[in-house]
């Protein structure tokens, strides 16, 4: 399928045939393909019990965030409610009398009162409108950065299993547009109390003046309430079922513009072959979305249909009841008013519910993705013993299974380094050094057997106080859109300030780095995001050996340190291990095994066992792995420099 796109004289968007849109290429984020099944929060009765409760979180949210702006805020839409209903009571009142009096100015003589009333409850609901305006736009942006802090204080506090999880990553895209959504929540909110109280005190009115005509509004009411449940429900599940395929068009957005991928995108002719999956899994969004919006129309339809009928019953009711003199002209008059006063009323919540309700699916995805991240907190499966700086870390017994792996990827892992001590492990790809060093450091805890520090399991200890003291230069390193200090010292430095700073930069050679730097560690190395200095690989690589390396670590991970290094750097890094290692452990894996000749002990991983320990002396000279693996490495160097 690709290359026939890539084979054609003038590349063009490839059409998707049915093949195609099987191919597990297309459907990047669809491992399990498209899903019809609707989450089990969204039936309608739930959905119904779910305003009042929106209601209450939203008002809760809004407390945790400004108690004073928001007390203020339920002050105001109480009194607001409150002369919202006194003014429509004052209105019949007068319109009552008005219809009922005989003459011109004896109407006007009686209404006067009721008109001074609803003048002044107008001007101060306008003043209370001005301040409930004010303290929901400033409760808004608050509302929205807290739900935001908490899914990072969640997402960010979850054992590194988590993230192995199936649907981690969805959950928390979903979870995403709660953040952008809970901005809403309290404007909204507050629109759909107005409208209840007004269409509250419009039911009162109406039922005060003739009961009978109250379950008929009631009935009016129910098929729009029920309807625009139904049209939300509808637009949630379509959201649902196509919020794979949006990611997929985010992610194509950004890695078609993103700067590393730039010269692949442009030398490897991809273009059209990543707008031919962008449109495909557009066109899948369309189609999901076409069918949630007829069905949506014929919801309304339906809806409006019966609302509209259910409104001729009460109008038609109205009418005979004045026709046949069971109300007078004056009741009659007034219950028109208070009829349309309660239909805007329920304009209103159909319209801020449908919205609150909306709101409200993605606050819960919010709270779902926290919650499901509180169950899965580091301190969750771990003690809280604080460990000094570890003399040995010992590895018994150890096996490792990723979370959703059928198969182990380490196996009866054995091993010891000590203080002091440079340890190599290495293995070809796949092998599961990087598992390794995850292990060592407890970013991930063993799915049997122990690795303990002087004696203690990883388990047992504090989790942060294990971190504290190690630093790690994992494969693919941060590029932190920080200051050239920053990118060192992480915003943690130490005592001796600049000077520590300048001692790891020097080990790393990273001090070449920063002597080209317009303004020394004060220059911004953001260049692609927004502004500063682009720095190149190899000089990125020897700003983040130099960060761990000031974090003075009694443990220090080193995956592949060099892989990005001039010769003189690597040689300035290797050569420096000695001198790093005398306070700490040093675990390198890297796979130019020449370079291991400064360890202590090579450890040698094949399929997830160890499979030899040694010298580099012993490893080179005995059979095995390593000797087969160092052996092409020479006949490499030495055939090349021969020929
Ligand atoms: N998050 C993960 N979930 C499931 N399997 C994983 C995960 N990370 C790694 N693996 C698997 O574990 C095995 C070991 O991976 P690891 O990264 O430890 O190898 P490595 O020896 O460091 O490889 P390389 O030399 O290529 O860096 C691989 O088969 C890999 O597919």
């Amino acid at each position: 399928m690709t290359t026939t796109v890539t084979e054609q004289e003038e590349p063009q968007e490839p059409e998707e045939t049915p093949a195609a849109a099987q191919s597990e290429v297309l459907r990047w984020a669809h491992p399990g393909g498209d899903s019809d099944e609707i989450p089990e929060h969204i039936n309608l009765g739930a959905m119904r019990r779910r305003l009042p409760r929106l209601v209450r979180t939203s008002f809760a949210l809004a407390w945790q965030v400004d108690r004073r702006r928001t007390a203020l805020l339920m002050f105001c839409q109480l009194a607001s409610g409150l002369l919202s209903a006194l003014g429509l009571f004052v209105t019949t009142k007068a319109l009552q009398s008005v219809i009922a009096a005989a003459s011109q100015p004896s109407r006007l003589h009686q209404a006067l009162p009721s008109v001074i009333v609803l003048a002044a409850a107008a001007g101060v609901r306008a003043l209370l409108g001005i301040v409930i305006q004010a303290q929901s736009q400033r409760l808004s942006p608050r509302m929205q950065r807290e739900v935001g802090h908490r899914l990072l204080a969640a997402g960010t506090r979850t054992e590194m299993a988590t993230y192995d999880r199936p649907g981690f990553a969805d959950s928390y895209d979903q979870a995403e547009r709660g953040v952008d959504q809970a901005q809403m929540a309290i404007g909204q909110t507050q629109n759909l109390v107005s409208s209840t109280a007004t269409l509250v005190s419009a039911a009162v009115v109406v039922g005060t003046l003739y009961p009978l005509l109250l379950p008929l509004l009631a009935l009016a009411a129910v098929p729009q309430i029920a309807t625009s449940l139904r049209a939300e429900r509808v637009t949630y599940v379509a959201n649902v079922a196509t919020f794979r395929d949006r990611r997929v068009l985010y992610l194509l957005r950004w890695y078609m513009v993103a700067k590393d991928q730039a010269d692949q995108i442009r030398t490897d002719t991809l273009v059209p072959f990543l707008l031919g999956q962008y449109r495909a899994a557009g066109e899948r969004v369309d189609r999901t979305t076409d069918k949630a919006v007829s069905q949506r129309a014929r919801i309304t339809l339906t809806g409006a249909l019966a609302s509209g009928g259910a409104s001729a019953v009460l109008w038609a009711a109205l009418w005979l009841l004045l026709d046949t003199g069971r109300i007078s002209t004056a009741v009659a008059g007034t219950a028109v008013f208070a009829l349309r006063s309660a239909f805007g009323g329920l304009q209103g919540i159909v319209g801020f519910g449908s919205d609150l309700l909306r709101t409200g699916f993605y606050l819960d995805d919010a709270e779902r993705f926290v919650e499901q991240a509180q169950r899965e907190q580091i301190g969750a499966v771990r003690g809280t013993i604080k460990p000094e700086r570890p003399h040995c870390i010992e590895l018994k017994d150890v096996t490792f299974r990723y979370p959703g792996s059928e198969k182990a990827t380490l196996h009866g892992i054995n091993f010891t380094v000590r203080r002091g001590e440079v340890v190599a492990v290495v293995g070809e790809n796949g092998s599961g050094k990087t598992t390794l060093m995850k292990l060592l450091c407890g970013l991930n805890l063993p799915t049997t057997g122990n690795v303990t520090w002087d004696g203690t399991p990883l388990q047992e200890l504090d989790a942060d106080a294990v971190w504290r003291l190690c630093s790690i230069v994992p494969q693919e390193f941060a590029r932190w859109p920080l200051t050239a200090r920053d990118n060192i010292t992480l915003g943690q430095p130490r005592p001796d300030g600049d000077d520590a700073v300048h001692r790891a930069a020097e080990a790393s050679g990273a001090d070449d780095v920063i002597a080209t730097l317009r303004s020394g560690l004060d220059t911004l190395l953001a260049r692609e995001m927004w502004g500063g200095v682009a720095l190149s690989s190899g000089q990125w690589q020897r700003l983040a050996v130099a960060r761990a390396d000031h974090r003075d670590a009694a443990l220090m991970v080193m995956d592949e340190p060099t892989s990005d290094l001039d010769a003189r750097a690597e040689h300035r890094i290797f050569t420096g291990l000695r001198a790093l290692a005398a306070d700490r452990a040093i675990v390198l894996v890297t796979h130019n095994l020449t370079n291991t000749a400064v360890a202590d002990r090579i450890v040698c991983i094949e399929r997830g066992r160890i499979v030899q320990q040694g010298t580099y002396r012993a490893l080179t000279t005995e059979p095995g792995l390593f000797r087969d693996l160092w052996q092409l490495q020479q006949d490499r160097h030495f055939g090349a420099a021969s020929s």
